[in-house]
């Protein structure tokens, strides 16, 4: 007797993560931080200065204080700032292009880059990039497009002091430096949300420190209406 077969997402969206895991592993000079917990790659040099400048302007320009989903009563979790990036906009388009081309991830499942402004004292304390299951946030923003997969996230410049980003579960600390991207897993190979993820934005020390994330999806993300009301 035969078994059904399992449905199986869009390679591109990350779940399963063999797609992701074959193009990673291929790209010259990436670097896979050595630990069973979590599934996370490091690649210096990602993007050129000149990009990374030209995304921060954007940034600078559109900033606004940034939220968390699950609000968890501490003011102080989440102290930088926050701006959504334009993917018509074709510096965006074509940091978007790249992230894709390098991680097999498709566009399509991912939310809109996300930039983020650190200032002296600014920090995100630890958390994981998945939405808990079973609370309120969960529910509103999982419900047409899943939880989250894989995260990607470029340093666009190097601040003076501080600002590293530590994964307490395999006590790594890594540090930001112009264009460095990082992507890691929020699953575990068998597909379940991975705890041992979590992860701290420290406090800026010196400087200012800036990124950009792209969050993947388990399903596409709707794309915004461009065309008229009939
Ligand atoms: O700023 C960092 O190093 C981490 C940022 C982060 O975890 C996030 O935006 O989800
Ligand atoms: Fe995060």
């Amino acid at each position: 007797m035969s078994t059904p077969p399992a449905r199986v997402a869009d390679p591109g969206s990350g779940l399963p993560a063999d797609h992701v895991l074959e193009t990673l592993r291929a790209q010259p000079a990436i670097q896979r931080v050595p630990t069973p917990k979590l599934t996370l790659f490091a690649r210096r040099g990602f993007l050129d200065p000149e990009t990374c400048a030209a995304v921060i302007d954007r940034i600078d320009a559109r900033r606004r204080p940034s939220t968390i989903a699950d609000a968890n009563g501490d003011t102080a979790f989440r102290t930088s700032e926050t701006c959504d990036l334009d993917s018509a906009d074709p510096v965006i388009d074509r940091v978007e292009a790249l992230i894709s081309a390098f991680t097999g991830l498709d566009r399509a499942y991912g939310e809109p880059v996300q930039g983020q402004r650190y200032a002296v004292g600014q920090e995100f304390k630890a958390h994981t990039d998945y939405f808990e299951p079973g609370g309120e946030d969960y529910k509103i923003h999982c419900r047409h497009t899943g939880n989250r997969t894989w995260t990607v996230m470029i340093y666009l410049n190097q601040p003076g002091a501080g600002g590293a980003t530590r994964f307490k579960a395999i006590d790594k600390t890594i540090q930001p430096e112009t264009g460095k991207l990082l992507a890691w897993n929020n699953r575990r190979p068998d597909g379940l949300l991975n705890p041992a993820t979590l992860h701290h934005g420290m406090k800026v020390r010196s400087g200012t420190k800036y990124i950009i994330t792209k969050w993947f999806r388990e399903r596409p993300w709707p794309r915004p209406r461009t065309e008229p009301d009939a």
